[in-house]
């Protein structure tokens, strides 16, 4: 199954110049055929670094993909024809499936080349289920799937993240996942700083949940929440300084706080706001805080040099250019994602392209429910309770809450 690309792949590279000096072409060293996708490796020619294929992706994507006048028919195509039963209309539906389908090439690289030329697309739907919650441990929440395997992120190993995208490709759709994923999974310690300068609708269910200490729809109200999530993250850390504990994870403090800024660009220029972000991002580590940055214009304005270099994580839906891409991944890639809400790459420590889970409102409505509780409630209360740990706050959940476990 899957053709034979071999010679494709040493023509593209050379049209794309990924030639050495001294002539040498990128060579075949394996090519393995699994169910799904079909493996090449090549040996890299001396000189090019595999930084050089990845900028040139899009070449390899184009030109594998670069319609032929014979379709693409294997063995299995023809086995799956059932002669009994209108054959003509089948071959029909097997070229039609053939014209519009399109084959997604990953890259790595272990000292070799490795192309992964998938032949199965990918799931454009991958609705969010109550399973996932018993999938994810901790503070992970499920980034998506590729066609392998569930990836997640976990905040206690790359503690800050950017989500970027074009509007309207799921970066909303991806921030509640994360809130409602850590609610779920973390009722009695997981706390929410909330920033939606997109006027606060998308993040208005959660807003009366115990977990949220604060939710801002504009930059006066962001600036104010961010200076508390300072001043509570200033308490704890003098905390720990005075008990000689490093970290909040030494300390015993199962307590995280989450600030998420959701169309962060609409601050970057806020000086006092983005100090407080670039502050809390730079030091909120050890006292438990984690920021998720969210941002349709992911240029080097919208995301500080401050911020980027306490970011460890990337969730990137598609961008519409490759300048945009490079400023979120440092490659270009995200410009060439299929337009499919909820296709994105996400980057840790290797790139894999995702389908971020499609949670419903719904979903999220009756997951949260038992949570959200009416009363009025007094900024200041919590930082009372601040330094007392975790089992002050306990024990205010433990009259309030129904139970989500
Ligand atoms: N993971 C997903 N799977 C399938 N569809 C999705 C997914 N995420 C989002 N969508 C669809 O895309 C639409 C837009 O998503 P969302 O509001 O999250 O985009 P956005 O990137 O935040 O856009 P904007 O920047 O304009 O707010 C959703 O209403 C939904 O229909």
């Amino acid at each position: 199954m899957g053709g034979n690309d071999t010679q494709k792949f040493v023509r593209i590279a050379d049209n794309a110049g990924l030639v050495s000096k001294d002539g040498s072409k990128i060579r075949i060293h394996r090519r393995t055929v699994k169910e799904n996708y079909v493996e090449y490796v090549f040996q890299l020619p001396q000189g090019l670094s595999v930084n050089d294929f990845q900028l040139k992706l899009d070449h390899f994507q184009d030109g594998i993909n670069a319609k032929t006048k014979l379709p693409d028919i294997n063995l299995s195509d023809v086995k799956s024809i059932n002669l009994k039963t209108n054959p003509i209309l089948q071959i029909r539906e097997i070229l039609q499936k053939k014209k519009e389908q399109i084959k997604d090439i990953e890259l790595s690289f272990d000292g070799m080349l490795k192309f992964k030329v998938w032949t199965a697309p990918l799931t454009n739907n991958f609705l969010y289920e109550k399973e996932l919650f018993k999938k994810v441990s901790g503070w992970e929440v499920p980034v998506g799937i590729t066609r392998e395997k569930l990836i997640k992120h976990n905040f206690e190993t790359e503690y800050n993240l950017i989500v970027a995208g074009s509007p309207g490709y799921g970066k909303t759709v991806f921030l509640k996942n994360i809130i409602t994923t850590l609610t779920a999974r973390q009722i009695k310690n997981v706390n929410f700083f909330l920033i939606d300068l997109k006027g606060g609708l998308a993040f208005n269910r959660f807003k009366w949940l115990e977990q949220v200490r604060g939710l801002a729809k504009d930059k006066k109200e962001a600036l104010k929440i961010l200076k508390q999530a300072q001043s509570m993250m200033n308490e704890r850390i003098n905390f720990l300084l005075q008990r000689g504990y490093e970290d909040v994870a030494e300390a015993g403090f199962p307590e995280r706080y989450f600030v998420v800024i959701d169309e962060a660009a609409d601050i970057a220029n806020d000086k006092d706001c983005q100090e407080l972000i670039e502050d809390i991002c730079r030091r909120g580590r050890g006292a438990g805080f984690r920021t998720v940055y969210c941002t349709q214009y992911p240029s080097n304005q919208a995301i500080s040099s401050q911020v980027r270099q306490t970011v460890n994580a990337q969730v990137c839906f598609r961008l519409r250019t490759a300048a945009a891409s490079r400023a979120v991944l440092d490659a270009d890639g995200a410009e060439i994602l299929p337009r499919i809400p909820g296709r994105a790459i996400y980057w840790a420590d290797e790139r894999s392209v995702v389908q971020t889970p499609y949670i419903t409102n719904k979903f999220i409505d009756k997951t949260i429910k038992p949570n959200i509780t009416y009363r009025a409630r007094k900024d200041d209360d919590y930082v009372s309770n601040f330094n007392k740990g975790a089992k002050a706050r306990k024990y205010t959940l433990e009259l309030e809450e129904i139970g989500l476990s």
